[in-house]
């Protein structure tokens, strides 16, 4: 199945008699259009006009769609819309207060001359700012605009609506105001000279789409020198989600996972934390491919085992996931049967979980169902609630059990959409956060 990307809103009126609608799901399908979300905008006597979101994969097959429910009798499009550049217009996020000012003596306590009595408790004892401010609630979301999901090096400012995203994601999840930080450099030390700078406002900070591999050292630069949590959430957020995932798959399959061969294909920020999580959990076996010869060795030493083509890694492999930026990199002809295969890459997988299947995969899924939205508002509300200075690999193998545990038999990972899955890998965290402090 061809991959489906482009999202519109259809504004379809039909005569207000049965049956009507029916021939407007049939066509959508018929062109092989996907429809989502469907609102009734206005029921008349002799009309009914609805808002139909559809999902497709070109343009040519949108306006295939529109002329086949054109062409149905009584039947009209009265208007086409964008819904994905629609919901960003005016950016999505927005800082609110929590507090009104409805007196005069209520702005003498919230701010001046109040609030100075507050300033100077701080002064006195800086852990207080842990009470009476929001930095412990606060996470910064840094990106250098290296890595834009699998877009590559498009800028920070361009992947401001994948950060501003990351952030209404962290506050409908876990409460957590997410404040995206754009830089202009992705020099590893001015990132990490900046970040320190900056610190002392955030009680986390959150790396998002940093290219590999000066990732992997301005995280660990940054967790040396800084107490408080620090994540690259494409390498640990993902890593923790697809542990979950494959725990489940292997269950499934009647696999046990440290005794399974698992190849990882793109051996970059994702693919290195992936392979590494896998490691540490004890899978016996695990391969991995990339272009470059420096990821293969990073995977080397960690005790992963260098494949020496794509091919040989399908072929060796009972579970295969990817993470390479690289769409419909896995042909069809290389899947095994049986296999479990997760094609991560957003926004176009290396195949698609259809395809994948289809060609004997046991299991297959992509990006969007195994992404690291299910761990990344959980992980820091829980290292945040134990105040816990760093994120650490028990913390996440605890946020990954909690991902299982919230998994419903026959589903790979939870709805991202089931709050459980957040408030869960939460106290997972904190759990093991708080052990750890003690
Ligand atoms: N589903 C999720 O939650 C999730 C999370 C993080 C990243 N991702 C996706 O993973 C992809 C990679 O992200 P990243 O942050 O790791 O980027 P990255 O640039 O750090 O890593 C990509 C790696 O893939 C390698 N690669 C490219 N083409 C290859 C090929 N043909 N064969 C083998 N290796 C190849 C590159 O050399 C590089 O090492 C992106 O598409 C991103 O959207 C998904
Ligand atoms: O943003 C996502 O959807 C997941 C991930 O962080 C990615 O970079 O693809
Ligand atoms: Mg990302």
């Amino acid at each position: 199945m061809a991959i489906q990307n482009i999202i519109r809103s259809l504004i379809v009126e039909t005569p207000s008699k049965p049956g009507n609608f029916a021939k407007v799901a049939k066509a959508i399908g018929d062109q092989g259009g996907d429809i989502g979300d469907i609102k009734t905008l206005k029921i008349g006597t002799l009309s009914t006009i609805r808002d139909v979101s559809c999902t497709c994969d070109s343009v040519e097959q949108l306006d295939a769609i529109v002329g086949a429910l054109n062409g149905l009798e009584d039947i009209t499009v009265r208007a086409v819309s964008d819904d994905v550049m629609k919901a960003h217009e005016g950016g999505k996020i927005h800082m609110s207060r929590k507090i009104d000012v409805r007196s005069l003596s209520d702005l003498r306590r919230i701010y001046t001359p109040g609030v100075a009595s507050v300033c100077q408790e701080i002064e006195r004892s800086p852990e207080k700012a842990n009470y009476f401010t929001s930095i412990g609630n606060t996470v910064a979301i840094v990106t250098d605009g290296t890595a834009i999901l699998g877009l590559g090096n498009i800028g920070s400012v361009a992947g401001m609506p994948v950060m501003e995203g990351k952030s209404v994601l962290f506050d409908q999840f876990a409460g957590i105001s997410g404040i995206p930080i754009l830089l202009d450099t992705s020099n590893p030390d001015e990132v990490v000279e900046t970040v320190k700078h900056i610190s002392q406002g955030f009680g986390g900070i959150l790396l998002e789409d940093i290219g590999s591999p000066h990732c992997f050292e301005i995280e660990e630069r940054l967790k040396k020198d800084l107490n408080i949590p620090v994540m690259h959430d494409d390498q640990h957020g993902t890593a923790v989600v697809t542990l979950a995932a494959v725990l489940s798959a292997s269950r499934y399959a009647g696999v046990d996972l440290k005794q399974a061969v698992v190849g990882q294909v793109g051996l970059g920020a994702a693919g290195l934390a992936i392979s590494r999580m896998l490691i540490e959990y004890g899978v016996k076996e695990v391969c991995g491919s990339d272009l470059q010869e420096s990821s293969c060795d990073r995977l080397r030493s960690f005790g992963g085992t260098v494949m020496n083509s794509l091919e040989e890694l399908m072929q060796k492999c009972d579970i295969v996931i990817a993470t390479t930026g690289v769409k419909g990199l896995i042909k069809p002809s290389m899947v095994r049967k049986g296999q479990i295969i997760l094609a991560l890459s957003n926004p176009y997988p290396e195949i698609t979980p259809e395809e994948a299947l289809q060609a004997g995969a046991a299991y297959a899924a992509d990006g969007r169902l195994v992404n690291n939205v299910l761990g990344f508002p959980g992980i820091f509300r829980g290292a945040l609630n134990a105040n816990a200075k760093s994120i650490t690999y028990p913390m996440l193998l605890a946020a990954a059990n909690a991902i299982v545990d919230a998994t419903h038999n026959g589903d790979l990972v939870p709805h991202p959409l089931d709050p459980n899955v957040h408030s869960s890998v939460a106290k997972a965290v904190e759990r093991i956060a708080l052990k750890e402090l003690d």
